[in-house]
């Protein structure tokens, strides 16, 4: 089985073959430190998490790389706001991402370069385009000359005549904000200080970097001149990654990435979410309500990665649904396990033997999954797995025994667990995740009230009394309804 990817540059699935046999090189394009992250972040962030640890799964060595993005108007805008600096804004908001992507279980990068750590690969490109004619100066900023790079607009199928038919009101020559570029397409690397804005020494003078050209020298640097794999939202294919192809390609005259792939937009209402429409829901907000956050990784891996989704309540309940089934087959073997003997058994789960002619669990869901990262393909094959396993744990409840040997049983179980990991999927049993606020667990509290019962028939009403206080004094209220029976809840 080959896997197939769709290239944005080439508009096509192709075989996906890296440059290194084995190995992955991969760069997604990060956040920029502002604000919390919503839930288009989470998509975003969410879909090459799971392609990565899809490429794990099918053995490939990824090394997986991730920026942020420091230095901005909008992070310098808010530092203004709140009266504090553009680092201390950048850094609450990291770490912010960073305890959002663990709650989504969005494992970490291998790397996060920051624009104000790349500095010095920031400079040697700007150089670089400038000795080879891409770039000019103008009054402390540098500007890339885009008419100077043939290949211009071959991600996004562009041309700059369309680009200027239509561009009107779009692209001003006279903007205000940037009025020394020779043309209105060429775009800044280099920014020249404005008074009490931070700033870095360079050729020309002191000033900050363009957006675009971090991710260049980002890539360059941490990764090589070709990658594997290039991945970001659709919102970036232009400019953003375009801009980035013109400045790495004119430098190199090599393919910045062989495979370029995007995620569609989360939309709410038809309109991208985003920070700036002020349509948005945060992940803490969406956690918080509460939502399961693997109902969030359902309700991103359902949907085809390439199209855009809707945000809508009905989505999330739904996604809170199919996580439940799911959950309930991940939770099989310990919730059964024990009675089915798997204790005893050799537990040596050969996920290739499957009876003559049958697939096996996991040949589906690579088949699936396979053809341009099809997760919703392979969230099919692990809901008929869950769901058999759901009514197998029914049978075996209400009737003493399973249809299905209970050695089958275990085999389909840890395919499923295993196959669930890949796309980020792990169930906590209950008792586990269950601690009270009072620190006492339902279990704890109903054991004290048998307890009390025992001391009560045995007429030790010291101890029965004890109990009833000791519980009283966490929040826990006993209330006794006659014939022996004590009802309780939390105060
Ligand atoms: N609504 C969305 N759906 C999916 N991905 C998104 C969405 N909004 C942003 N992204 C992606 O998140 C990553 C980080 O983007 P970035 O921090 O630049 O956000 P942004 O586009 O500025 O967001 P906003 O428009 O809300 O300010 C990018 O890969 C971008 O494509
Ligand atoms: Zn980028």
């Amino acid at each position: 089985m080959t896997l197939h990817l769709y290239n944005t540059l080439t508009r096509r699935k192709e075989s996906f073959e890296p440059l290194e046999t084995g190995k992955v090189r991969m760069y997604c394009c990060g956040i920029t430190a502002y604000d919390f992250c919503h839930l288009g972040h989470a998509r975003t962030c969410i879909v090459w998490d799971t392609a990565r640890r899809y490429l794990q799964w099918r053995g490939y060595d990824v090394n997986y790389v991730q920026n942020f993005t420091d230095i901005d108007d909008k992070i310098l805008n808010r530092a203004r706001r709140e009266g504090t600096s553009m680092e201390a804004v950048s850094e609450r908001f990291i770490d912010a991402y960073f305890e959002d992507m663990a709650r989504l279980n969005v494992k970490e990068a291998n790397a996060y370069p920051r624009a104000t750590d790349s500095l010095d690969g920031i400079k040697r490109l700007v150089c670089e385009l400038e000795k080879k004619g891409y770039a000019y100066e103008a009054d402390g900023d540098v500007y890339y000359s885009v008419r100077r790079f043939d290949d211009y607009g071959k991600l996004s199928g562009r041309k700059l005549e369309d680009l200027q038919a239509g561009a009107s009101g779009r692209v001003d020559v006279a903007d205000s904000t940037e009025p020394k570029k020779k043309d209105p397409f060429d775009f800044a690397l280099w920014k020249s200080a404005k008074p009490e804005e931070p700033c870095w020494e360079s050729p020309w003078g002191a000033g900050r970097p363009g957006w675009h050209i971090e991710c260049s020298a980002m890539v360059r640097d941490m990764l090589g001149e070709t990658i594997d794999i290039h991945t970001g939202g659709s919102d970036l294919v232009f400019p953003h990654h375009e801009n980035e192809i013109a400045q790495s390609e004119a430098i190199t005259g090599k393919s910045l990435a062989r495979y370029w792939l995007h995620n569609g937009m989360v939309k709410v209402d038809g309109e991208k979410m985003s920070k700036s429409l002020g349509n948005f829901t945060t992940i803490r907000e969406l956690l918080d309500r509460p939502v399961d956050p693997m109902a969030v990784r359902l309700f991103v891996l359902m949907a085809q990665y390439r199209k855009p989704v809707d945000f809508t309540d009905d989505a999330i309940a739904s996604a809170t649904n199919g996580w439940q089934t799911l959950k309930e087959g991940l939770l099989f073997g310990h919730n059964y396990g024990k009675e089915l003997g798997w204790d005893n058994q050799s537990p040596t789960p050969t996920p290739s033997n499957p009876l003559q002619g049958e697939k096996t669990i996991a040949q589906q869901f690579q088949e699936a999954v396979d053809d341009d990262l099809n997760f919703a393909g392979g969230l099919a094959v692990l809901f008929e797995v869950a769901k058999g396993l759901r009514r197998e744990g029914n049978i075996l409840v209400h009737q003493g025994k399973t249809e299905t040997p209970a050695s089958e049983l275990e085999q389909q179980w840890r395919s499923l667990v295993e196959l669930a990991e890949v796309l980020g999927l792990e169930a906590q049993p209950e008792a586990e995740t269950e601690v009270s606020t009072d620190g006492l667990s339902d279990g704890e509290i109903e054991a004290l009230i048998q307890q009390r019962a025992e001391a009560r028939k045995t007429k030790n009403f010291e101890l029965s009394d004890r109990i009833r206080d000791d519980l009283q004094a966490q929040g826990i209220t006993l209330i006794d309804q006659g014939g022996g029976v004590t009802t309780w809840h939390r105060n």
